[in-house]
């Protein structure tokens, strides 16, 4: 008999309606988690990538990586597959019990270093054309709590906030990037640093 290092808990539905987000909590065994976000944070591949906004070319408010298979340039349309850098054995780990767990499978990471609450990501959908008509994103977190929003595009009414937690996962999935738009937003508390891995499935064409 095999015993698995993973406990399987229930996961909850966050949104189920035009689109959906499932979510889990701690994921990894608490030393697994631990060891992933230090092993992360003391790499020396974080970048500030440049974003141009209504012509203006500013620094993303946060640093990013790319793992895997592909990454995509922020300022190239989100088309431009840039050199990226192997998963390490603990990544490794990871994409496997997130796969285990969604079903879904992924070749690339985009991680995201928030180092403190001013860092942030604004409104936006990931629907970049080379993630597919109905990308799936499977979003992980250590370190740091940070407040994730989310606001429907139409129905201005539809709103969620959500406590993102150290070793939770949640699945954006269907068609929710055609119809909700996800931030993470500064905050004026002291806050710890915080890293978000987003797995993707990115298909050239
Ligand atoms: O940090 C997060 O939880 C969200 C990151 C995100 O939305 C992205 O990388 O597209
Ligand atoms: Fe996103």
């Amino acid at each position: 008999m095999t015993l698995s290092l993973f406990e399987d808990e229930l996961p909850i539905e966050l949104i189920n309606s035009d689109g959906m987000i499932t979510c889990w909590q701690l994921l990894l065994p608490d030393q697994e988690a631990t060891a992933l976000f230090e092993e992360l944070l003391n790499v020396n591949n974080w970048q500030q990538e440049t974003i141009t906004l209504y012509g203006k070319r500013l620094l993303q408010p946060r640093l990013t990586a790319w793992y895997g298979e592909y990454g995509v340039s922020a300022d190239g349309g989100y088309e431009k597959l840039v050199q990226t850098v192997d998963f390490t054995p603990r990544l490794m780990v990871l994409k496997t019990e997130i796969e285990r767990l969604t079903g879904y499978h992924f070749n690339c990471v985009l991680a995201n270093l928030y180092r403190d609450g001013q860092d942030s990501v604004g409104y936006h959908a990931d629907d970049e054309k080379i993630l597919g008509i109905n990308p799936v994103i499977a979003s992980y977190s250590l370190g740091a709590t940070r407040r994730f929003l989310l606001k429907h595009n139409s129905d201005k009414l539809q709103k969620v906030a959500c406590e993102l937690q150290h070793n939770s996962l949640i699945l954006m999935h269907g068609a929710l990037q055609h119809y909700w738009q996800h931030s993470i937003p500064k905050t004026q508390r002291s806050v710890a640093p915080r890293i978000n891995l987003t797995f993707r499935l990115i298909k050239p064409h």
